[in-house]
Formats: structure tokens, C-alpha cells, sequence
């Protein structure tokens, strides 16, 4: 069976970006119902919606030659071959499955949507991460609902992107998944996509593969790579207790070219949109299919970075002499990382509120992240406190100069590179004394701070 020739693709997001960017010949048309942020990826000064290393230079070079954003979703659907469903897919808040399972309510809206304004055959490609066999609901639907002579072919090609690298991983990606069924249309499809990725990925790095082996690849490598987070973590509360140094063990361990050197770096605990998100929506899955075991095991990978996180604002208290109450702390980093500007599951929104009902003053730079997200994540995190409570309470920053101003303690929360060429020997100068520094992203140079008379305590040391 001969493949469809992509010639138009609708989708969102920077991974069409790059694939209007790496083919000229295909017209990419990003449609998200949400006016303002295809107003910001518009704006004639490219203010982009996201804070994304190299994404703004892929804009300016394809916006407007063959990439185009919009609100008018049933234009983009009609007109394009192929579309990419990459809705937002966040665990459930309530009704069945809530706090664990993934919310498909906009996967399905995206879907009846296709279904309902496609005069023409389509393929569908799930680029959302979503539960295994979900697909297949979205085959049923657009089946059920397809005018005559319109053929729907569902892929799944699920996102392996990190925020902060996002354009380097997809120029260069590791590997590109695509899941199809294994009949001729769906083989076929999958050869179309498979075309599209051929401009720019070497064929080698394309693998193909079932729909649900494709499903669950996904949940796979998030769950093990957040799995290797909490386990360095587990590994970093043995070191503080013993003397041993977690740089040194996940040096000695990554070593093992089985173990390998990657993410094996020791923090305050993973936050971002879906390392939680989507190890639950795993247990989730365990438990529906009777999986019980199997759930209580990935589940502790996020009971592990909770502990982290709780374990990590009880040292700070701790090694204030026990109180915290009164005290000004300057936290230095809100994302969840460094070089993005998101906030989704920052560990830094934990430890503020941690520190926040120690009654203590706390005082917030980052260096991307708008201050009404920082307001905003603050009230979330504490519905009960009021504004007014949490606006006394907390100061946000224009450097990190400033909010070190009169501090007790400086808490690292996010490994911004910009930290380590702070001045110390000023903050130190302009800081209360005893000055503590807490490193939760094992990011300074704890002996150079120390000679300078900081007392220093970082994430896995004694
Ligand atoms: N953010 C990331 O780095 C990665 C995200 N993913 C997955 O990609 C999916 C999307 O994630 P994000 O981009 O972070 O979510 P997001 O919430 O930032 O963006 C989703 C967008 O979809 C739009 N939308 C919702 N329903 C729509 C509809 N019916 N028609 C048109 N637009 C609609 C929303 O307005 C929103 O702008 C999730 O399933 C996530 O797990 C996967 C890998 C990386
Ligand atoms: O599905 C997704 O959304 C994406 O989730 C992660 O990407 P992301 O969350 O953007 O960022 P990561 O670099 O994975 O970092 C996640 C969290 O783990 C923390 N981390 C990471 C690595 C490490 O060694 N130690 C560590 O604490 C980071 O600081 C951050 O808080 C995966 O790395 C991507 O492959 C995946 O596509």
C-alpha cells in the first residue's frame, strides 16, 4: 500500500516548529484554543508563550514561510493530511481515579473535534503521553463519527523532549518512536510520518513499533528515568548519614557502563509537568489491571521524591537550631530547572510553603519565571493561607543579590548556572550571621563558601 505524501501537518508546540523549521515543502499550522498564547507565539517581537533555549531563532526562521499558529482549530484541521493531538493530559483532580489517573477529557474534545469538521481522510498522531491503549478510543471515536469516504489512521509517536534542551533533542534526537497498527493502512501511515522525520533524523534512529508497545514506551522511560532520580536520591539520605559523598558514589556507580553517567544527579527531588504525572497515571494503570504489586513499586518512586523534598526543608530547620520562625531566606531558583521558565511540580514551590508555616519570611529570585506564576503557584500551594498572608510572609526578588539582602540562610532550589558566579564574599557581607548556605542542586563550591564563613550544608554530604 503506497503512503500519503505529507504535505500539510496541524499540530502545537515547538516540535512543529522544528518540523517546519527541517521541511520547507510541508506547511505546519499550530492551533491551540487559547488566544493568547498564539498571540504571544505571533507577537511581532517574538515574546514566545515558553522560555525555550534556540526556540525563538526557529520561529523567526520559519514563522510565516511554512509556519503558521492560529485559533481557528476546524481551519487546520480540514486542511491538513496529518494531525498531531498534543493536548495537555494532567492527572485527574476529582471522580474516578483522581490524583493518579490522566485526565483524556482534552485528548477526547480534540478528537470528537477532528472527527466532526474532517471531510477528508486523516492520519491522527497522539503525541500526548497518555495511558496505554488510548488510541484505541480515539479510533473508535473518529470511526463513529467519520463522514462517508473519510479514513482515519491513529499513530501514536510520543514526545521524549526536555524543557531546556528542547531544540537540541529534537534537531538530535535519541530515537524517534512511532506506533502503528500492524495492518497495511496503519504500516502506511506510519511510513508516512515516518517520512516526514526522514528530513533531518537518520533512518536508523526511527524505530517502529506496535501502538501499545508505543503507549507504554513512553510511561516506560519517564517512569525509569525518574526512577534513577530517587534512587540516587535514597542513596544521597545514606551518604548525609554516614559520610559518604553522593557525587562520588554516582561518579563510582555511573562508571559501570551498564549503569551509565546520566541523571544520576542527587537534588531537592524532579519536579516538572510529568515525572509525577505520569509514573501515577502508570499506577493508575497497574491498579486497573489488577496490577497491584506492580503498582505499589512505581508508586514509591514519587513517595521517595516527596520524602526528599520534606527531608530537605526539615534539615534546613534543623540546622537553624530547630526554628526557623522570624528568619528571612533567600531562595534562589523557582523552575523546576534550570533553563526553562516553568514552574509545573517545582520542588521550590514545596519547600517555600514549608518554610512559609515555619512562620518564617522568605524572599524568591529566578531568573525566568514571571513573578504573577510565582504568586500564582504560592496561593496554590497554601488555598487556605490568604493572599495578604502569603504577600507579608514572601518578597520576590529582581537578583539574587537582592533577595540574599538580610537573609539567614540561602536555599538553592534550582541549578541556574548564574548562581555559581554570584559574588559570595558580598552576600556573605550583607548577610546575618551565623550565614548558612543550603545547595540543594549540589551546584557550589561548598569549601570555597566555607572559607569565606558560610556554613554550608549540601544535598548528600555529612
Ligand atoms: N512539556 C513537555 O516538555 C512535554 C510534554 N509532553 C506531553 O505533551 C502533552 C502536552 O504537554 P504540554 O505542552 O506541556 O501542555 P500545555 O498545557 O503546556 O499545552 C497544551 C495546550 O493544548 C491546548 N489545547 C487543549 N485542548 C485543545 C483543543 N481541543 N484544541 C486545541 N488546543 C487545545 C491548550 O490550550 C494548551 O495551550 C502532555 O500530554 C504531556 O505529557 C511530553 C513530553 C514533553
Ligand atoms: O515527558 C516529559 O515531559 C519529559 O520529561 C522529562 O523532561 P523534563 O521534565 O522537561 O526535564 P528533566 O531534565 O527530565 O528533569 C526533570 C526533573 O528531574 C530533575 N533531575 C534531573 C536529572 C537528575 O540527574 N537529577 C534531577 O534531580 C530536574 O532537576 C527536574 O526537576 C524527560 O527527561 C523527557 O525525556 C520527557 O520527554
Amino acid at each position: 500500500m503506497d503512503s500519503v505524501k505529507v504535505t500539510k501537518i496541524c499540530c502545537s508546540g515547538p516540535t512543529c516548529a522544528v518540523i517546519a523549521l527541517k521541511c520547507p515543502h510541508i506547511i505546519v499550522t499550530i492551533v491551540d484554543l487559547n488566544q493568547a498564547r498564539v498571540d504571544a507565539w505571533n507577537s511581532p517581537d517574538f515574546k514566545l508563550p515558553i522560555y525555550e533555549p534556540g526556540l525563538e531563532e526557529v520561529v523567526r526562521e520559519a514563522r510565516g514561510r511554512n509556519l503558521f499558529f492560529s485559533t481557528d482549530v476546524d481551519k487546520g484541521i480540514e486542511e491538513a493530511d496529518l494531525i498531531f493531538v498534543s493536548v495537555n493530559t494532567p492527572t485527574k483532580k476529582s471522580g474516578v481515579g483522581a490524583g493518579f489517573a490522566a485526565d483524556l477529557n482534552y485528548v477526547e474534545l480534540a478528537t470528537r473535534r477532528i472527527a466532526q469538521v474532517a471531510r477528508t481522510s486523516k492520519i491522527v498522531v497522539e503525541k500526548s503521553t497518555v495511558p496505554c491503549r488510548t488510541a484505541e478510543s480515539m479510533r473508535t471515536i473518529l470511526e463513529a463519527n467519520s463522514k462517508p469516504g473519510c479514513r482515519f489512521d491513529i499513530l501514536s509517536n510520543p514526545e521524549f523532549l526536555a524543557e531546556g534542551t528542547a531544540i537540541s533533542d529534537l534537531f538530535k534526537p535519541d530515537r524517534v518512536l512511532i506506533g502503528s497498527l500492524q495492518t497495511p493502512e496503519g504500516l502506511s501511515a506510519c511510513q508516512s510520518l515516518a517520512a516526514v522525520y526522514a528530513n533531518w533524523v537518520p533512518k536508523d534512529r526511527v524505530l517502529t513499533v506496535g501502538l501499545w508497545s508505543s503507549e507504554l514506551s513512553k510511561l516506560a522511560a519517564n517512569a525509569m528515568l525518574a526512577q534513577r532520580i530517587s534512587s540516587i536520591n535514597a542513596l544521597s539520605a545514606i551518604c548525609e548519614a554516614t559520610g559518604a559523598n553522593i557525587d562520588e558514589v554516582a561518579h563510582a556507580v555511573g562508571y559501570d557502563t551498564r549503569i551509565g553517567p546520566k541523571f544520576l544527579k542527587a537534588s531537592v527531588g524532579f519536579g516538572g509537568s510529568c515525572f509525577q504525572k505520569d509514573i501515577l497515571n502508570l499506577v493508575y494503570l497497574s491498579e486497573s489491571l489488577h496490577l497491584p504489586e506492580v503498582a505499589a513499586y512505581w508508586r514509591q518512586v514519587v513517595e521517595m521524591n516527596e520524602h526528599q523534598k520534606r527531608r530537605f526543608s526539615k534539615r534546613v530547620v534543623d540546622t537553624m537550631f530547630n526554628t526557623i520562625t522570624g528568619k528571612r531566606i533567600a531562595v534562589l531558583g523557582f523552575a523546576f530547572k534550570a533553563d526553562t521558565g516553568d514552574t509545573r511540580e517545582s520542588a521550590a514551590i514545596t519547600l517555600i510553603r514549608d518554610f512559609q508555616s515555619e512562620k518564617a519570611y522568605v524572599n524568591i529570585y529566578d531568573p525566568q519565571v514571571p513573578h504573577d506564576q510565582i504568586w500564582a503557584d504560592l496561593a496554590e500551594a497554601s488555598p487556605l493561607a490568604p493572599v495578604e498572608t502569603i504577600q507579608k510572609q514572601v518578597r520576590i526578588c529582581s537578583s539574587a543579590m537582592e533577595a540574599c539582602q538580610d537573609a539567614e540562610a540561602v536555599v538553592i532550589a534550582t541549578e541556574w548556572k548564574e548562581f555559581n558566579d554570584i559574588d559570595w564574599e558580598q552576600v556573605y557581607s550583607n548577610m546575618n550571621k551565623p550565614a548558612f548556605i543550603f545547595d540543594g542542586r549540589l551546584l557550589v563550591d561548598a569549601e570555597k563558601l566555607r572559607k569565606i564563613g558560610f556554613s554550608v550544608t549540601t544535598i548528600g554530604r555529612p
